[in-house]
């Protein structure tokens, strides 16, 4: 359903994306995970035919998608910056939503609005910014697009309707499977919800692997550092910690003894994202450690 093959995004003199590749065969929900400005608003605005890629093969069900018809009317991406026409009210705008998406829910459409208690005679340009960010969401997921890409979609919404609409996502792929990529910043709250996860880094795919896989690649040892310390010598060490008298190490998983006074914790997926994803340059801790300004 999406091919994407030593994708190039260059702006200007900047490279943004590079040997870009990935495969989507079937309907999912995968969490696009990266940190700021990697380029993951970039890869869906490419998918959704918006832009332009520089170099490389994208496919979207079978096309190239930057403004082909057939992907338009199969695709949908909801972001931050959506606007509709001004002089429409809520109202308006999701009955004609299937004007432009066949399968458009308009009643449930309806339903989830005034479940979220947003009357629909305000018009968009009105809501506030969670109150845009919950009607854009109810927008994306009734129409039912074959391709539906959520760029950042709870961003301002409180976490009360942010439990619901992940709920709403969830309930409405399992009658309407679709693909579904989300980007977020938080990837401990969609974890529950997403099958895998797509990771940027330096404008590569680092890793694209079902959740559990993610989550098992990395554990933390945790002990006294006199214990702790001398244990690393047999593991790959992505970051350690010292919190006080604690010290902490995340490592590649690895099936290895313990040595005592060390126990493991396992990490969550957003944990070893962010390990993966951490400059080489070193940590907070390391720049507490050696700052002049500490002396
Ligand atoms: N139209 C543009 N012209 C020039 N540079 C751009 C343009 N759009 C994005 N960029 C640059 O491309 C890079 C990737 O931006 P993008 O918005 O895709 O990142 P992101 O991963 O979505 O970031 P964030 O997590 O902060 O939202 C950034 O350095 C940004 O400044």
């Amino acid at each position: 359903m999406i091919v994407c093959e030593q994708v190039e995004k260059r702006y200007g003199r900047k490279t943004i994306l590079t040997q870009l590749s990935f495969e989507i065969t079937e309907p999912k929900i995968i969490g696009l995970i990266g940190r700021n400005g990697v380029g993951k608003s970039t890869l869906l605005k490419i998918l959704a035919g918006h832009v332009k890629t520089s170099a490389g093969k994208t496919e979207v069900i079978g096309k190239r998608p930057f403004q082909n018809l057939t992907v338009a009317a199969n695709t949908i991406l909801i972001e931050d910056g959506m606007t509709f026409p001004s002089v429409m009210n809520l109202e308006e705008i999701l009955k004609s939503g299937k004007k432009f998406y066949k399968n458009f829910a308009t009643d449930l459409a309806f339903e989830l609005l005034k479940f979220s208690r947003i009357s629909d005679k305000n018009h968009h340009h009105h809501l506030s910014k969670g109150q845009k960010a919950v009607f854009n969401l109810i927008y994306g997921i009734a129409s039912r697009c074959a391709i539906t890409l959520l760029d950042e979609p709870m961003n301002g919404m409180d976490e009360t309707i942010r439990d619901d609409m992940y709920r709403v996502i969830l309930k409405d792929f399992l009658t309407h499977p679709r693909v579904m990529i989300i980007s977020s910043h938080y990837l401990n709250e969609m974890e529950h919800l997403i099958e895998e996860i797509l990771l940027l880094h330096e404008g590569k795919v680092e890793l694209f692997a079902p959740v559990e896989e993610v989550q098992s690649l990395a554990i933390k040892l945790v002990g006294q550092k006199e214990n702790v310390e001398p244990a690393l010598k047999a593991y790959e060490v992505l970051a350690t910690y010292e919190n006080g008298p604690i010290f902490e190490a995340i490592v590649k998983n690895s099936e290895l003894p313990l040595p005592g006074g060390v126990r493991i914790q396992n990490l969550s997926a957003s944990d070893v994202c962010k390990v993966l994803t951490t400059s080489k340059g070193g940590s907070i801790d390391d720049i507490y450690r050696n700052s002049k300004s500490n002396t």
